[in-house]
């Protein structure tokens, strides 16, 4: 079947290259950084959207935005993987996956630039045969329409989504596919308030609730 992953607090977690991004940034203006847990917090929409979450906490006018956007991202894409690793099981789950002949692909709110450079850096490019950005389409996630093209780059077939957000649950529901949320990730609010159809807390759990799922039906 067609599966599909989120990849920042689901495949990876990223959140620590992106604090020391942002923390280089700030300690050049002369302010003080910020911790994982704020960082955190502020992943999910986008490294613009990171960006001005860092402004605003630190108090930096919004005139400011696109040159400090600049240098994070510039700092982000020269380390996007210093500190990130893959979430426990991950690599396991994706040999798995490939060995049972899965067409698997990325839908990620991270610009494709640095999600690139991360999963080469992680070994786990060649796993994908899709990666669809944040700035690969007007449009990010919870829209529906990156989540439908790196669908439809896969291929007819069966669809599932695998995420970790709230960002994740809205989007699988708009683009009407099966959604199982990673309950270890960067979701903000409790799991039961989120529409999901499964929930796994290690990824070993997931290879499992994939082998139940029809193959052969293609999602609406
Ligand atoms: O917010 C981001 O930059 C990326 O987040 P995502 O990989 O969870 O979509
Ligand atoms: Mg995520």
């Amino acid at each position: 079947m067609n599966i599909v992953f989120d990849l920042d607090g689901t495949l990876v977690d990223s959140a620590p290259d992106l604090m020391i991004a942002s923390n280089k940034m700030l300690r050049g203006e002369g302010l003080e950084p910020l911790d994982l847990a704020t960082i955190t917090s502020f992943v999910g929409n986008g490294l613009p959207k990171l960006v001005e979450r860092v402004l605003r906490a630190r108090g930096i006018a919004t005139s400011q935005f696109e040159r400090l956007y600049d240098e994070v991202r510039d700092f982000y894409n020269a380390a996007p993987a210093d500190e990130s690793k893959p979430m426990p099981g991950v690599m396991a789950l994706l040999d798995k996956l490939k060995a049972d002949g899965h067409r698997l692909g990325i839908c990620t709110n991270k610009p494709e630039e640095p999600a690139r450079l991360m999963l080469n850096l992680l070994g786990l490019e060649p796993y994908f045969d899709t990666v669809v950005g944040g700035d690969a389409l007007p449009e990010k996630k919870p829209h529906p329409a990156p989540l439908n093209l790196a669908f439809e780059r896969l291929g007819p077939g069966a669809r599932l989504y695998v995420g970790d957000s709230e960002v994740d649950a809205e989007v699988a529901l708009a683009a009407e596919v099966t959604f199982a949320i990673y309950a270890h990730g960067y979701r903000k609010q409790a799991i039961d308030g989120l529409p999901h159809d499964f929930r796994f807390d290690h990824f070993e759990e997931l290879g499992p609730i994939i082998d139940t799922l029809p193959e052969a039906e293609t999602a609406a």
